[in-house]
């Protein structure tokens, strides 16, 4: 039976001085779904990961089942240079041809995945890498001819992860996909974590970026967000560039069946723990309005 996260009523990370000390604090959050989506700009030093990965041990030793999505356009941008191959993006989304394709798929299955992977279980953790290509996690369809082998999740088979669920296994996952021709498609990683939150009606979304959450007119983060304001916000030009995919996926994960989406900066120590543990959270909040708000 999948409980209600309730938030904590005090705020152990400032208070507790050791983990042991912090550990009576906590409640159990049997069976909770946390999705977190590490954005390559919000993946820091060998340090900050290893605080990420830590965070996420956390997580799991207290009930919650944390799945990891990672990006990681930072790293493939640094190959693809390397390599000479040009590249450029189209509403935040790569432009992708068999030839980068080719290298996303090396970058991220094998280098970025891999550093999450290692680093969590050098946490204690029990971390296990995938892409949407294993056990068919996440088919898709061509988002649109003129960005070649972009896709778009068309159908998420989440039964891999509630497997790694029972062996106590924490998933980290590459947004790539399979097509129904064979094809390997590259997924914006934001895209991907909102479809694996929405197939697995996740408690929580944590979008992890470079900035504190998201800010309105006069710099200000919102704390919390309604989709009228995202709308608006928008048509204003105040929610822009890379923040227009982020809020989008917010909101069509809320629509598949995820409780609350967070967008935060993932640079700050502890923010997950900060976001899900504490009274004041963290970043910017959306969630499902009641009907008629
Ligand atoms: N209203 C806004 N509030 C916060 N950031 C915004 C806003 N509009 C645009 N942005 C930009 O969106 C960026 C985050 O998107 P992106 O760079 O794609 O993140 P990531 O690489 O973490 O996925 C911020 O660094 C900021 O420059
Ligand atoms: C289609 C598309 O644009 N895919 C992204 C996948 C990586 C990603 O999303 O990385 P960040 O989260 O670090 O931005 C890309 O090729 O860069």
């Amino acid at each position: 039976m999948k409980k209600q996260m309730a938030p904590m009523n005090r705020d152990w990370i400032a208070t507790a001085r050791t983990l042991s000390e912090a550990l009576p604090y906590l409640q159990r959050y049997d069976d909770a779904i946390v999705v977190i989506k590490l954005g390559g700009h919000a993946m820091g030093n060998d340090e900050a990961m290893d605080a990420f990965a830590r965070d996420v041990v956390l997580m799991r030793q207290v009930g919650v089942n944390p799945v990891v999505v990672h990006g990681g356009g930072p790293m493939i941008n640094e190959m693809l240079g390397k390599l000479g191959v040009k590249s450029e993006f189209v509403n935040g989304k790569r432009v992708t041809d068999q030839a980068t394709v080719d290298v996303v798929e090396m970058v991220l299955s094998g280098q970025v995945n891999k550093r999450i992977v290692q680093a969590i279980n050098r946490q204690g953790g029990r971390a296990v890498g995938l892409s949407g290509k294993d056990a068919n996690l996440i088919m898709c369809e061509q988002t649109d001819p003129a960005l070649g082998l972009v896709g778009t999740p068309s159908k998420i088979d989440p039964n891999v992860l509630n497997a790694l669920f029972e062996d106590d296994t924490i998933p980290v996952i590459a947004p790539l996909g399979a097509g129904e021709n064979g094809e390997t498609f590259n997924i914006n990683g934001d895209t991907a974590a909102g479809a694996i939150a929405g197939a697995l009606h996740a408690d929580r979304l944590l979008l992890l970026t470079d900035v504190d959450g998201v800010r309105n007119a006069e710099g200000d983060v919102v704390t919390e967000l309604t989709a009228a304001q995202i709308e608006e916000m928008t048509k204003a030009g105040v929610i822009a560039g890379g923040m227009i995919p982020k809020t989008q996926t917010a909101l069509d994960a809320i629509e598949a069946g995820v409780r609350a989406v967070v967008i935060l900066d993932g640079r700050l120590p502890n923010c997950c723990l900060l976001e899900l543990f504490t009274d004041h959270g963290a970043g910017s909040l959306i969630r499902k309005q009641p009907k008629g708000a």
